[in-house]
Protein backbone atom coordinates (compact mmCIF):
# COMPACT_ATOMS: atom_id res chain seq x y z
CA UNK A 1 0.00 0.00 0.00
CA UNK A 2 1.20 3.87 -0.76
CA UNK A 3 1.79 5.48 2.50
CA UNK A 4 4.87 8.20 3.66
CA UNK A 5 7.60 8.35 5.52
CA UNK A 6 5.67 9.99 8.57
CA UNK A 7 3.11 7.32 8.30
CA UNK A 8 5.06 4.02 8.09
CA UNK A 9 5.28 3.16 11.50
CA UNK A 10 2.08 2.34 11.12
CA UNK A 11 2.96 -0.70 8.53
CA UNK A 12 5.84 -2.29 10.65
CA UNK A 13 6.64 -5.10 9.28
CA UNK A 14 4.08 -4.47 6.13
CA UNK A 15 5.15 -4.26 2.71
CA UNK A 16 4.93 -0.46 1.42
CA UNK A 17 5.04 1.90 -1.13
CA UNK A 18 6.10 5.47 -0.61
CA UNK A 19 7.03 7.95 -3.31
CA UNK A 20 9.86 10.01 -2.91
CA UNK A 21 13.62 11.29 -3.80
CA UNK A 22 17.14 9.79 -3.21
CA UNK A 23 18.56 12.83 -1.04
CA UNK A 24 21.90 10.33 -0.46
CA UNK A 25 23.16 6.96 -0.65
CA UNK A 26 26.26 4.95 0.05
CA UNK A 27 26.90 1.21 -1.00
CA UNK A 28 29.41 -1.37 -0.72
CA UNK A 29 29.77 -4.70 -2.70
CA UNK A 30 26.67 -6.67 -2.18
CA UNK A 31 24.21 -3.62 -0.24
CA UNK A 32 23.44 -0.50 -0.66
CA UNK A 33 22.11 2.11 1.88
CA UNK A 34 19.57 4.71 0.35
CA UNK A 35 18.86 7.80 2.37
CA UNK A 36 15.05 8.83 1.43
CA UNK A 37 12.56 11.62 1.67
CA UNK A 38 9.41 12.20 0.55
CA UNK A 39 9.08 15.80 2.17
CA UNK A 40 7.36 14.01 5.34
CA UNK A 41 10.70 13.15 6.44
CA UNK A 42 13.55 10.64 5.77
CA UNK A 43 14.46 7.19 6.28
CA UNK A 44 16.93 4.73 4.94
CA UNK A 45 16.13 1.79 2.41
CA UNK A 46 18.82 -1.07 2.51
CA UNK A 47 19.08 -2.52 -0.75
CA UNK A 48 20.61 -6.56 -0.18
CA UNK A 49 21.64 -7.28 -3.99
CA UNK A 50 20.55 -11.33 -2.81
CA UNK A 51 17.32 -10.58 -2.18
CA UNK A 52 16.49 -7.72 -4.66
CA UNK A 53 18.15 -9.50 -8.21
CA UNK A 54 20.99 -8.18 -10.29
CA UNK A 55 18.26 -5.64 -12.22
CA UNK A 56 17.37 -3.77 -9.38
CA UNK A 57 20.79 -3.83 -7.24
CA UNK A 58 22.20 -2.19 -10.51
CA UNK A 59 19.19 0.45 -10.46
CA UNK A 60 20.07 1.29 -6.67
CA UNK A 61 23.44 1.45 -7.06
CA UNK A 62 22.95 3.48 -10.27
CA UNK A 63 20.52 6.13 -8.77
CA UNK A 64 21.69 9.37 -8.98
CA UNK A 65 20.57 12.09 -6.00
CA UNK A 66 17.49 14.18 -6.22
CA UNK A 67 16.36 11.04 -8.88
CA UNK A 68 12.28 10.59 -7.80
CA UNK A 69 11.36 7.24 -7.20
CA UNK A 70 8.38 5.06 -5.73
CA UNK A 71 10.51 2.41 -3.68
CA UNK A 72 8.55 -0.72 -2.25
CA UNK A 73 9.85 -2.57 1.16
CA UNK A 74 9.20 -3.78 4.38
CA UNK A 75 8.83 -2.06 7.23
CA UNK A 76 11.53 -2.72 10.31
CA UNK A 77 11.30 -1.29 13.20
CA UNK A 78 15.09 0.46 14.26
CA UNK A 79 16.03 2.33 17.10
CA UNK A 80 19.38 3.36 15.60
CA UNK A 81 17.23 5.16 13.17
CA UNK A 82 16.28 8.76 13.32
CA UNK A 83 12.55 7.75 12.60
CA UNK A 84 12.63 4.42 14.46
CA UNK A 85 12.27 2.90 11.33
CA UNK A 86 14.10 1.85 8.30
CA UNK A 87 12.88 -0.03 4.88
CA UNK A 88 14.05 -3.30 3.24
CA UNK A 89 13.64 -2.25 -0.44
CA UNK A 90 12.27 -5.03 -2.52
CA UNK A 91 11.55 -2.88 -5.54
CA UNK A 92 12.51 0.28 -7.18
CA UNK A 93 10.73 1.99 -9.76
CA UNK A 94 12.65 5.43 -11.39
CA UNK A 95 10.25 8.28 -12.07
CA UNK A 96 12.98 10.74 -13.00
CA UNK A 97 16.21 11.04 -13.14
CA UNK A 98 18.09 13.82 -11.47
CA UNK A 99 21.51 14.36 -13.82
CA UNK A 100 24.17 16.58 -11.76
CA UNK A 101 21.85 18.00 -9.36
CA UNK A 102 24.23 21.11 -7.90
CA UNK A 103 23.90 21.05 -4.17
CA UNK A 104 25.96 17.99 -4.05
CA UNK A 105 26.58 16.31 -0.17
CA UNK A 106 29.94 18.72 0.06
CA UNK A 107 29.96 21.77 2.06
CA UNK A 108 28.89 24.89 -0.48
CA UNK A 109 29.14 28.56 0.44
CA UNK A 110 25.96 30.79 1.42
CA UNK A 111 25.73 32.86 -1.57
CA UNK A 112 25.60 29.45 -3.76
CA UNK A 113 23.09 28.28 -1.27
CA UNK A 114 20.79 31.28 -1.77
CA UNK A 115 21.24 30.99 -5.46
CA UNK A 116 19.65 27.71 -5.43
CA UNK A 117 16.98 28.57 -2.50
CA UNK A 118 14.69 26.42 -4.64
CA UNK A 119 16.65 23.22 -4.38
CA UNK A 120 18.66 23.87 -1.11
CA UNK A 121 14.79 23.61 0.73
CA UNK A 122 15.29 20.37 -0.23
CA UNK A 123 17.68 19.86 2.26
CA UNK A 124 17.38 17.81 5.67
CA UNK A 125 17.93 21.32 7.71
CA UNK A 126 15.98 23.38 5.96
CA UNK A 127 13.32 20.67 5.77
CA UNK A 128 13.26 20.55 9.75
CA UNK A 129 13.59 25.18 9.85
CA UNK A 130 10.25 25.04 7.37
CA UNK A 131 8.41 22.03 9.87
CA UNK A 132 9.20 24.19 12.84
CA UNK A 133 7.71 27.31 10.67
CA UNK A 134 4.49 25.78 9.88
CA UNK A 135 3.96 24.33 13.63
CA UNK A 136 4.57 28.21 14.61
CA UNK A 137 1.70 28.83 12.10
CA UNK A 138 -0.43 26.67 12.95
CA UNK A 139 -0.22 27.31 17.08
CA UNK A 140 -0.33 30.90 16.43
CA UNK A 141 -4.05 30.26 14.94
CA UNK A 142 -4.76 27.90 17.69
CA UNK A 143 -3.85 30.14 20.13
CA UNK A 144 -5.48 33.42 18.92
CA UNK A 145 -8.64 31.27 18.14
CA UNK A 146 -9.09 29.60 21.72
CA UNK A 147 -8.21 33.21 23.05
CA UNK A 148 -11.89 34.51 21.23
CA UNK A 149 -10.04 36.04 18.59
CA UNK A 150 -10.91 37.03 14.79
CA UNK A 151 -8.85 36.27 12.01
CA UNK A 152 -8.62 40.13 9.98
CA UNK A 153 -6.83 40.19 6.50
CA UNK A 154 -5.38 43.93 6.70
CA UNK A 155 -4.31 45.69 2.96
CA UNK A 156 -1.26 44.77 1.13
CA UNK A 157 -1.98 47.91 -0.60
CA UNK A 158 -1.82 51.18 1.06
CA UNK A 159 -1.85 55.07 1.41
CA UNK A 160 -0.45 55.30 5.03
CA UNK A 161 2.52 54.22 6.92
CA UNK A 162 2.68 53.14 10.64
CA UNK A 163 6.13 52.70 11.26
CA UNK A 164 7.78 55.95 9.80
CA UNK A 165 8.20 56.88 6.18
CA UNK A 166 11.64 56.08 5.59
CA UNK A 167 11.76 52.95 4.46
CA UNK A 168 8.74 52.28 2.62
CA UNK A 169 8.47 50.43 -1.11
CA UNK A 170 6.45 52.77 -2.95
CA UNK A 171 4.31 51.80 -6.06
CA UNK A 172 1.53 53.24 -8.32
CA UNK A 173 -2.09 52.20 -7.22
CA UNK A 174 -3.35 53.48 -10.89
CA UNK A 175 -2.93 57.11 -11.24
CA UNK A 176 -2.13 57.25 -6.83
CA UNK A 177 1.25 56.76 -4.97
CA UNK A 178 1.01 53.67 -2.67
CA UNK A 179 3.34 51.88 -0.09
CA UNK A 180 3.83 48.10 0.21
CA UNK A 181 2.02 47.60 3.75
CA UNK A 182 5.21 48.12 6.74
CA UNK A 183 2.77 46.39 9.21
CA UNK A 184 -1.54 46.43 9.29
CA UNK A 185 -1.84 47.79 12.75
CA UNK A 186 -4.15 50.67 11.78
CA UNK A 187 -6.11 48.49 9.86
CA UNK A 188 -6.18 46.11 12.42
CA UNK A 189 -7.31 49.04 14.85
CA UNK A 190 -10.28 49.60 13.15
CA UNK A 191 -11.02 45.66 12.88
CA UNK A 192 -10.67 45.59 16.85
CA UNK A 193 -13.46 48.31 16.92
CA UNK A 194 -15.69 46.13 15.24
CA UNK A 195 -14.64 42.54 16.44
CA UNK A 196 -12.75 43.59 19.82
CA UNK A 197 -9.88 40.84 20.10
CA UNK A 198 -8.21 40.59 16.69
CA UNK A 199 -5.09 39.31 14.67
CA UNK A 200 -3.86 39.56 11.24
CA UNK A 201 -1.38 37.39 10.00
CA UNK A 202 0.50 38.18 6.82
CA UNK A 203 3.74 39.65 4.83
CA UNK A 204 5.13 43.27 5.89
CA UNK A 205 7.80 44.97 3.95
CA UNK A 206 10.36 46.97 5.08
CA UNK A 207 13.01 48.87 2.49
CA UNK A 208 15.52 48.84 4.92
CA UNK A 209 19.33 48.93 3.62
CA UNK A 210 19.95 46.48 6.75
CA UNK A 211 22.42 43.80 6.18
CA UNK A 212 22.08 41.58 9.45
CA UNK A 213 21.15 38.79 10.38
CA UNK A 214 17.69 40.14 12.21
CA UNK A 215 16.45 41.85 9.04
CA UNK A 216 14.30 40.54 5.59
CA UNK A 217 13.02 42.79 3.51
CA UNK A 218 9.46 40.37 2.90
CA UNK A 219 8.73 39.22 6.36
CA UNK A 220 5.71 37.76 7.89
CA UNK A 221 4.43 39.37 10.96
CA UNK A 222 1.27 38.38 13.63
CA UNK A 223 -0.31 41.14 14.27
CA UNK A 224 -3.01 40.67 17.32
CA UNK A 225 -4.82 43.92 18.07
CA UNK A 226 -7.57 44.35 21.26
CA UNK A 227 -9.99 46.79 22.62
CA UNK A 228 -10.81 47.78 26.26
CA UNK A 229 -6.65 46.14 26.74
CA UNK A 230 -4.37 48.22 28.26
CA UNK A 231 -0.63 48.18 27.93
CA UNK A 232 0.13 45.45 30.70
CA UNK A 233 -3.11 43.38 29.49
CA UNK A 234 -1.17 42.99 26.60
CA UNK A 235 1.84 41.65 27.69
CA UNK A 236 -0.08 39.08 29.10
CA UNK A 237 -1.13 38.26 26.10
CA UNK A 238 2.44 38.58 24.82
CA UNK A 239 4.21 36.11 26.73
CA UNK A 240 1.23 33.41 27.00
CA UNK A 241 1.60 33.36 23.26
CA UNK A 242 5.15 32.84 23.28
CA UNK A 243 4.98 30.45 25.73
CA UNK A 244 2.06 29.01 23.85
CA UNK A 245 4.32 28.43 20.86
CA UNK A 246 7.11 27.39 22.36
CA UNK A 247 5.48 24.13 23.95
CA UNK A 248 3.59 23.30 20.36
CA UNK A 249 6.88 23.18 18.98
CA UNK A 250 8.31 21.10 21.56
CA UNK A 251 5.79 18.83 22.07
CA UNK A 252 5.11 18.64 17.79
CA UNK A 253 9.16 19.16 16.18
CA UNK A 254 11.12 16.84 18.78
CA UNK A 255 12.26 15.09 15.37
CA UNK A 256 13.32 18.36 13.89
CA UNK A 257 14.63 20.12 16.67
CA UNK A 258 17.36 17.05 17.19
CA UNK A 259 17.79 17.31 13.33
CA UNK A 260 19.32 20.82 14.23
CA UNK A 261 21.01 19.92 17.72
CA UNK A 262 18.75 22.82 19.02
CA UNK A 263 19.48 22.63 23.12
CA UNK A 264 15.95 22.58 24.05
CA UNK A 265 16.16 22.29 27.59
CA UNK A 266 16.79 26.67 27.40
CA UNK A 267 13.16 26.59 25.72
CA UNK A 268 11.62 24.17 28.21
CA UNK A 269 12.11 26.39 30.88
CA UNK A 270 10.37 29.41 29.25
CA UNK A 271 7.22 29.54 30.73
CA UNK A 272 5.15 32.64 31.75
CA UNK A 273 5.85 35.35 33.20
CA UNK A 274 8.41 37.31 31.44
CA UNK A 275 10.61 40.10 32.67
CA UNK A 276 9.75 43.29 32.00
CA UNK A 277 12.94 46.44 32.54
CA UNK A 278 11.97 49.76 32.05
CA UNK A 279 13.74 51.74 29.43
CA UNK A 280 14.84 54.06 31.97
CA UNK A 281 16.68 50.95 33.95
CA UNK A 282 18.20 49.36 31.22
CA UNK A 283 20.04 52.01 30.03
CA UNK A 284 21.40 52.34 33.66
CA UNK A 285 22.03 48.96 33.56
CA UNK A 286 24.13 49.28 30.39
CA UNK A 287 25.86 52.46 31.76
CA UNK A 288 26.89 50.17 34.61
CA UNK A 289 28.15 47.39 32.57
CA UNK A 290 30.16 50.13 30.42
CA UNK A 291 28.13 50.59 27.31
CA UNK A 292 28.60 54.17 25.53
CA UNK A 293 24.57 54.99 25.31
CA UNK A 294 22.70 58.23 26.57
CA UNK A 295 19.05 58.17 27.52
CA UNK A 296 16.76 58.99 24.57
CA UNK A 297 18.92 56.80 22.03
CA UNK A 298 17.36 54.09 20.48
CA UNK A 299 19.16 50.46 21.81
CA UNK A 300 21.42 48.87 18.70
CA UNK A 301 21.90 44.99 18.75
CA UNK A 302 24.75 44.61 21.09
CA UNK A 303 22.85 46.37 23.90
CA UNK A 304 19.98 44.06 23.23
CA UNK A 305 21.91 40.68 23.49
CA UNK A 306 23.56 42.73 26.66
CA UNK A 307 20.01 42.72 28.14
CA UNK A 308 18.59 39.78 27.21
CA UNK A 309 21.98 37.73 28.81
CA UNK A 310 21.14 39.06 32.04
CA UNK A 311 17.74 36.73 32.48
CA UNK A 312 17.02 33.20 31.34
CA UNK A 313 13.69 34.14 29.71
CA UNK A 314 12.56 36.67 26.91
CA UNK A 315 12.97 40.08 28.24
CA UNK A 316 10.38 43.14 27.90
CA UNK A 317 11.92 46.15 27.69
CA UNK A 318 8.99 48.83 28.46
CA UNK A 319 8.47 52.58 28.14
CA UNK A 320 10.80 53.93 25.41
CA UNK A 321 11.31 57.96 24.77
CA UNK A 322 8.51 59.11 22.73
CA UNK A 323 10.82 60.89 20.40
CA UNK A 324 12.46 57.31 19.40
CA UNK A 325 8.68 55.39 18.90
CA UNK A 326 6.11 55.55 16.45
CA UNK A 327 3.74 58.23 16.32
CA UNK A 328 0.30 56.72 17.46
CA UNK A 329 1.88 55.21 20.61
CA UNK A 330 0.16 56.74 24.09
CA UNK A 331 2.06 58.66 26.43
CA UNK A 332 2.56 57.42 30.12
CA UNK A 333 -0.24 58.40 32.39
CA UNK A 334 2.69 59.85 34.91
CA UNK A 335 5.28 61.32 32.09
CA UNK A 336 5.13 62.73 29.00
CA UNK A 337 8.49 62.11 27.94
CA UNK A 338 7.76 58.15 27.54
CA UNK A 339 5.43 56.19 26.07
CA UNK A 340 3.42 53.00 26.89
CA UNK A 341 5.33 50.31 24.78
CA UNK A 342 6.96 47.28 25.42
CA UNK A 343 9.80 45.48 22.97
CA UNK A 344 10.13 41.93 23.72
CA UNK A 345 14.09 40.71 23.45
CA UNK A 346 14.40 36.95 22.73
CA UNK A 347 17.35 35.36 24.90
CA UNK A 348 20.66 33.42 23.07
CA UNK A 349 21.54 36.99 21.11
CA UNK A 350 18.01 36.65 18.82
CA UNK A 351 16.60 40.44 19.36
CA UNK A 352 13.61 41.84 19.23
CA UNK A 353 10.63 39.40 18.12
CA UNK A 354 8.11 41.71 19.75
CA UNK A 355 7.22 45.18 19.01
CA UNK A 356 3.86 46.47 20.70
CA UNK A 357 2.30 49.38 22.46
CA UNK A 358 -0.93 50.94 24.01
CA UNK A 359 -2.43 53.46 21.34
CA UNK A 360 -3.38 57.02 21.63
CA UNK A 361 -7.32 56.57 21.98
CA UNK A 362 -8.23 60.79 22.68
CA UNK A 363 -8.74 62.40 18.87
CA UNK A 364 -7.10 65.87 20.29
CA UNK A 365 -3.54 64.65 20.80
CA UNK A 366 -3.36 62.14 17.89
CA UNK A 367 -4.23 64.93 15.94
CA UNK A 368 -1.34 66.75 17.61
CA UNK A 369 0.74 63.64 16.55
CA UNK A 370 -0.02 64.34 13.29
CA UNK A 371 0.78 67.74 12.91
CA UNK A 372 4.34 66.61 14.69
CA UNK A 373 4.96 63.82 12.39
CA UNK A 374 3.42 65.61 9.18
CA UNK A 375 0.87 63.11 8.68
CA UNK A 376 -1.82 64.53 6.14
CA UNK A 377 -6.03 64.15 7.14
CA UNK A 378 -5.88 62.56 3.35
CA UNK A 379 -4.37 59.59 4.24
CA UNK A 380 -4.44 59.67 8.05
CA UNK A 381 -8.59 61.26 8.37
CA UNK A 382 -9.97 57.48 9.10
CA UNK A 383 -7.16 56.42 11.75
CA UNK A 384 -8.55 59.83 13.54
CA UNK A 385 -12.16 59.11 13.02
CA UNK A 386 -11.39 55.41 15.39
CA UNK A 387 -11.06 58.34 17.99
CA UNK A 388 -14.01 60.49 17.12
CA UNK A 389 -16.82 57.78 17.21
CA UNK A 390 -16.72 55.28 20.38
CA UNK A 391 -12.96 55.76 20.71
CA UNK A 392 -11.41 53.01 23.46
CA UNK A 393 -8.31 52.06 25.40
CA UNK A 394 -6.64 49.37 23.17
CA UNK A 395 -3.43 48.05 22.64
CA UNK A 396 -1.43 45.53 20.20
CA UNK A 397 1.72 44.05 19.25
CA UNK A 398 3.54 42.62 15.85
CA UNK A 399 5.72 39.02 16.44
CA UNK A 400 8.07 39.04 13.38
CA UNK A 401 7.87 35.12 12.20
CA UNK A 402 10.69 34.89 11.11
CA UNK A 403 12.86 35.92 13.73
CA UNK A 404 10.83 34.28 16.26
CA UNK A 405 11.67 30.56 13.61
CA UNK A 406 15.49 31.87 13.95
CA UNK A 407 15.17 31.71 17.53
CA UNK A 408 13.22 28.68 18.82
CA UNK A 409 15.10 26.56 15.87
CA UNK A 410 18.31 27.84 17.15
CA UNK A 411 19.04 29.12 13.44
CA UNK A 412 22.03 31.90 13.20
CA UNK A 413 20.39 34.03 10.36
CA UNK A 414 16.63 34.95 9.46
CA UNK A 415 17.33 34.47 5.78
CA UNK A 416 17.12 30.43 6.58
CA UNK A 417 13.65 30.87 8.14
CA UNK A 418 11.62 31.63 4.91
CA UNK A 419 11.35 29.38 2.00
CA UNK A 420 12.18 32.39 -0.40
CA UNK A 421 14.00 34.92 1.30
CA UNK A 422 14.07 39.03 0.25
CA UNK A 423 17.29 40.60 1.62
CA UNK A 424 19.28 43.98 0.19
CA UNK A 425 21.00 42.56 -3.18
CA UNK A 426 18.83 39.76 -3.17
CA UNK A 427 15.67 39.19 -5.01
CA UNK A 428 16.22 35.62 -6.82
CA UNK A 429 15.36 33.09 -6.70
N1 LIG B 1 0.90 45.78 15.39
C1 LIG B 1 1.96 46.35 15.98
O1 LIG B 1 1.90 46.98 17.03
C2 LIG B 1 3.30 46.21 15.26
C3 LIG B 1 3.97 47.55 15.00
N2 LIG B 1 3.18 48.39 14.08
C4 LIG B 1 5.32 47.25 14.34
O2 LIG B 1 5.42 47.10 13.14
N3 LIG B 1 6.33 47.16 15.23
S1 LIG B 1 7.86 46.81 14.78
O3 LIG B 1 8.28 47.75 13.75
O4 LIG B 1 8.65 46.74 15.98
O5 LIG B 1 7.83 45.37 14.09
C5 LIG B 1 7.28 44.30 14.84
C6 LIG B 1 8.19 43.10 14.78
O6 LIG B 1 8.44 42.76 13.41
C7 LIG B 1 9.75 42.19 13.30
N4 LIG B 1 10.49 42.94 12.30
C8 LIG B 1 10.51 44.26 12.12
N5 LIG B 1 11.31 44.61 11.08
C9 LIG B 1 11.82 43.43 10.60
C10 LIG B 1 12.72 43.09 9.54
N6 LIG B 1 13.25 44.04 8.73
N7 LIG B 1 13.02 41.79 9.33
C11 LIG B 1 12.48 40.82 10.13
N8 LIG B 1 11.62 41.07 11.16
C12 LIG B 1 11.31 42.36 11.38
C13 LIG B 1 10.39 42.25 14.67
O7 LIG B 1 10.20 41.00 15.33
C14 LIG B 1 9.57 43.34 15.35
O8 LIG B 1 9.54 43.21 16.75
MG1 LIG C 1 10.35 47.37 16.88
Amino acid sequence: MKTTIKEIGKHVEQSVTIGGWLANKRSSGKIAFLQLRDGTGFIQGVVVKAEVGEETFKLAKELTQESSVYVTGIVRADDRAPSGFELTVTGIELIHEAVDYPITPKEHGTEFLMDHRHLWLRSKRQHAIMRIRNEIIRATYEFFNEQGFVKVDPPILTGSSAEGTTNLFHTKYFDEDAYLSQSGQLYMEAAAMALGKVFSFGPTFRAEKSKTRRHLIEFWMIEPEMAFMDHEESLQVQENYVSSIIQSVLKNCEQELKALERDTAKLEAIKAPFPRISYDDAISFLQEKGYEIEWGEDFGAPHETAIAEAHDKPVFITNYPKDIKAFYMKPHPERDDVVLCADLIAPEGYGEIIGGSQRIDDAELLKERYDEHNLSEDAYGWYLDLRRYGSVPHSGFGLGLERTVAWISGTEHVRETIPFPRLLNRLYP
